[in-house]
């Protein structure tokens, strides 16, 4: 850019490649001469493994057949669906409200739309594709898949996530193609398994189904319309090859989704930078759809949509002039051939091209000649589209590619754009740039994307904690989200005051603390706060939980490997006498009493989870090692995979993400559940549930004797949760009388347990001073979920651990 050269020779290592913004020349190879020319190998060997063969990244005969395939789906008034898109339309602007300060003006918070917009089209491209959404803006309307027996049920909450980190990793063996080898597989397999294994689990769905495909999605929806369309379930009528099923399917998938999403963020770029061209297509829009009414259907037609206001189709052709958000396209030649242009002393000389020669066409170099597009060919003006009679563009404007392999999805990806433009801008009445004017606000894959690359720009983040994490930690945080702010302030142990004045809290956006809060009137900005506990009790009086909608999150998942060791180890310890022996050891005594004829291992043993959290799933998965059997008990049902997995935060191949360690699920808020578990044959009952009203003296005498009718004398119960879920005298009654086996309790009713408290002195009880949770990687995994959550925050996704404000954990 910037020079006189269209075209020119690029060494690059050991190879030479050519570099052409000349529009005749790259109409010669997307069209007139298309047969000298092809997209280079490397385009099909380094995307094949993430999204198969497909009309996107095949080459020659395989090409054809696969445009052959997909194209006349295109064609199709059907695809699109303005309602499917209105649907997804309406979560992206409830979204954008919630962040609607109560300010008189109306002002949202600064947000960053980009991840939004990025989610939107996720949940509109996988409807159109395979009927149902991975709804990644409202994970609660995800509808239970069905079972297929031998298939995993797909991972809609991170098929975004391994998406975007396959194509990251496809990018970088692209580029360092040759080197490829360098570079690590394991990740990168991990992402390809999981995005075929997403589309895999549909195309088996619709070749079970049959015909009957559209049926079942319009029942399980529970949406009917005739305009109803699923580009698998058509495809499924052509071929029944499951592998080219997925692979189409996955092509389309990425080819419609980040680029669509890309255009959208630029749209808003400019819009914000601009707010004439914003008031004038604002007033187009109004003129002829009126403004937003909340909760009326929309009345955009698609036949009137782009065609009655032009300056939309204007504002979306400059944008795509100033960030073609495909950059860069390429062909390689086929044979000896030569292109008009670019030989020559003066280069104005047709251009030998050797057979295997790769040319590369910088769209957005293309875009920016002031030969083609006039002086002021840097400035965003929408209006050049509309002089001369409109403008006419040749193969000078490719952003949707051109010739034979023209992109498909075109009319589609405009239709969608042109209709979230007029949703938005019916709905909003102002919008204004908050970008920080430092850096550049751009990430580039194989798309660009208009984003600081961190996602976090504005947040400000406080850490206020006794223990001050390494400072490695913050390099990397820093390293990860460039534009975060971050305070740190220790604290004493026991102190809650904030050891700052209150003036401080003014513009944070996030805390890491364990009670440390400021008012809400205090942190006007705050958005979410990460605390450094599992349980929550503590601040669910406190305003700025009860009184805000700002996130909570806990540290929920950090105990689960220590717990599980302190709940396994008093268990073992009890079972192989150890207590008896540390007494004898202390009086120096060899005396093994009845132990070599009564010691029980775990073997086939059973464990009963009441309370399937991430304590009770790391328990499940150690206690499973060791050859026990395991029930669990949660309060509301768990009949399929999908509701047997649990999001919240887990240490990576610890615990039970899945659901898979339980032989029996149990479930239910009443005592007749309770005891149906209760009386499931339990060899060891753990107590892993939060303390709540519902749940304060849940175990008591009437449980003690279901464990024993079942079990008679042979329950070892093991409390990790809270003292009050147990009723202490009926505990120290039901071992006095040997109604339980023994416990191992590390809480008790009362806390701290006094001197002289009978249950010090009750027979087979361990006790412990409230210690299981500690370890001294307790702060690293807290510091793991922050980190974590912020990745997420930067993304627009929900976080984990999020507290549930009606159920109080
Ligand atoms: C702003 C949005 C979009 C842009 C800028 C865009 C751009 C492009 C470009 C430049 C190509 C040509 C690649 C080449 O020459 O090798 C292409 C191909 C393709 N696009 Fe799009 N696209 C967009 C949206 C979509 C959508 C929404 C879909 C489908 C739902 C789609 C489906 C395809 C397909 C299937 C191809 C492969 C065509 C072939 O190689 O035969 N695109 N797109």
């Amino acid at each position: 850019m910037g020079k006189n050269v269209n075209t020119c020779v690029v060494p690059i290592s050991d190879y030479e490649l050519i570099v052409t913004r000349d529009p005749d020349n790259v109409q010669t190879m997307l069209a007139t001469q298309s047969v000298d020319w092809d997209v280079g190998e490397h385009r099909n060997a380094s995307w094949r493994p993430l999204f198969g063969d497909g009309v996107f990244t095949c080459r020659g005969e395989a090409w054809k057949h696969s445009r052959a395939l997909v194209r006349p789906q295109f064609a199709r008034d059907q695809i699109n669906d303005l309602d499917l898109i209105e649907r997804h339309v309406q979560q992206l602007l409830a979204a954008i409200d919630r962040s609607v300060m109560t300010s008189e003006e109306g002002w949202t918070e600064k947000l960053d739309l980009q991840p939004l917009l990025y989610n939107m089209t996720l949940d509109i491209t996988t409807e159109l594709i395979y009927g149902y959404s991975v709804h990644s803006q409202s994970p609660s309307e995800r509808i239970e898949l069905p079972v297929i027996p031998g298939f995993e049920t797909p991972d809609r909450e991170n098929i975004g996530m391994h998406m975007d980190a396959g194509k990251a990793c496809v990018e970088t063996r692209g580029a360092l193609w040759k080197y490829r080898w360098l570079l690590p597989t394991k990740a990168f397999k991990a992402h390809c398994a999981a995005v075929h294994k997403y589309a895999g689990w549909f195309v088996q769905l619709r070749l079970q189904r049959g015909e009957r495909y559209l049926a079942h999605i319009e029942s399980e929806t529970g949406q009917v319309s005739s305009k109803r369309y699923i580009l698998l379930h058509e495809l499924a009528k052509v071929t029944q090859d499951a592998t080219e099923l997925c692979s189409q399917t996955l092509n389309v998938l990425t080819a419609g989704r980040d680029t669509t999403a890309s255009l959208l963020g630029w749209v808003f770029y400019f819009l914000c930078r601009h707010p004439e061209v914003f008031n004038r297509l604002r007033e187009q829009i109004l003129g002829r759809f009126g403004p937003y009414v909340p909760s009326a259907p929309s009345n955009i037609e698609f036949k009137g949509l782009r065609d009655s206001i032009p300056y939309i189709t204007s504002v979306v052709n400059e944008t795509l002039r100033m960030a073609p958000v495909i950059p860069l396209n390429e062909r390689v030649a086929l044979r000896d051939t030569v292109l008009p242009r670019g030989g020559g002393a003066g280069g104005d000389e047709p251009l030998f091209v050797p057979k295997g020669r790769q040319v590369l066409i910088p769209t957005y170099a293309m875009t920016r000649r002031k030969d083609l597009w006039g002086p002021d060919v840097d400035v965003f003006r929408p209006e050049r589209w509309e002089e001369k009679g409109g403008r006419k563009f040749g193969f000078e404007f490719i952003p949707f590619g051109g010739g034979i392999r023209q992109c498909l999805g075109q009319q589609f990806a405009r239709t969608k754009t042109a209709y979230v433009i007029v949703r938005l801008l019916q709905r909003y009445d102002r919008i204004e740039n908050a970008e920080m004017p430092a850096g550049a606000p751009m990430r580039f894959h194989h798309t660009i994307e208009n984003r600081s690359g961190s996602g976090v720009q504005g947040h400000k983040l406080a850490v206020i904690m006794p223990l001050i994490p390494e400072p490695s930690f913050f390099d990397d945080l820093k390293s990860e989200f460039p534009d975060l702010e971050i305070i740190v302030h220790k604290l004493e142990w026991g102190q809650t005051a904030a050891p700052f004045p209150a003036s401080e809290w003014a513009d944070v956006t996030i805390i890491l603390t364990f009670n440390t809060l400021p008012t809400p009137e205090e942190a006007p900005k705050l958005e979410y706060v990460q605390l450094l506990s599992a349980g929550a009790n503590h601040i669910l009086d406190n305003p700025l939980f009860k009184d805000t909608d700002i996130t909570f999150c806990t540290a929920n998942g950090v105990h689960g490997p220590q717990i599980s060791e302190w709940i396994i180890s008093t268990y073992l310890a009890f079972e192989h006498h150890l207590p008896d022996f540390l007494d004898r050891q202390k009086e120096a005594r060899w005396d093994r009493g009845e132990s070599l004829s009564n010691i029980e291992d775990a073997v086939s043993k059973t464990v009963g989870i009441l309370g399937y959290g991430s304590i009770g799933r790391q328990t499940a998965r150690v206690a499973t090692a060791l050859g026990l059997k395991v029930h669990a008990y949660t309060l509301h049902p768990r009949p399929t995979p999908e509701s047997r997995r649990d999001e919240s935060w887990t240490p990576a191949g610890l615990g039970d993400p899945n659901g898979i360690f339980p032989s029996r699920w149990f479930s239910g808020g009443s005592k007749e559940d309770l005891h149906k578990f209760l009386g499931s044959g339990l060899d060891l009952l753990v107590v892993a549930t939060p303390l709540t009203n519902n749940t304060q003296h849940l175990l008591a005498a009437p449980e003690f004797q279901v464990l024993a009718d079942k079990r008679p004398g042979r329950t070892f119960v093991s409390n990790i949760a809270r003292g009050p879920v147990v009723e202490t005298d009926d505990l120290i009654e039901a071992l006095e009388t040997g109604l339980i086996r023994g416990a191992a309790l590390d809480v008790t009713d009362p806390e701290p347990l006094p001197d002289g408290h009978k249950l010090w002195a009750a027979k087979n009880v361990i006790i412990t001073p409230h210690v299981s949770g500690a370890s001294t990687s307790y702060a690293k995994r807290v510091l793991a979920i922050l980190g974590y959550n912020l990745k997420r925050l930067s993304e627009g996704q929900d976080l984990t651990n999020k507290i549930n404000r009606k159920e109080g954990y």
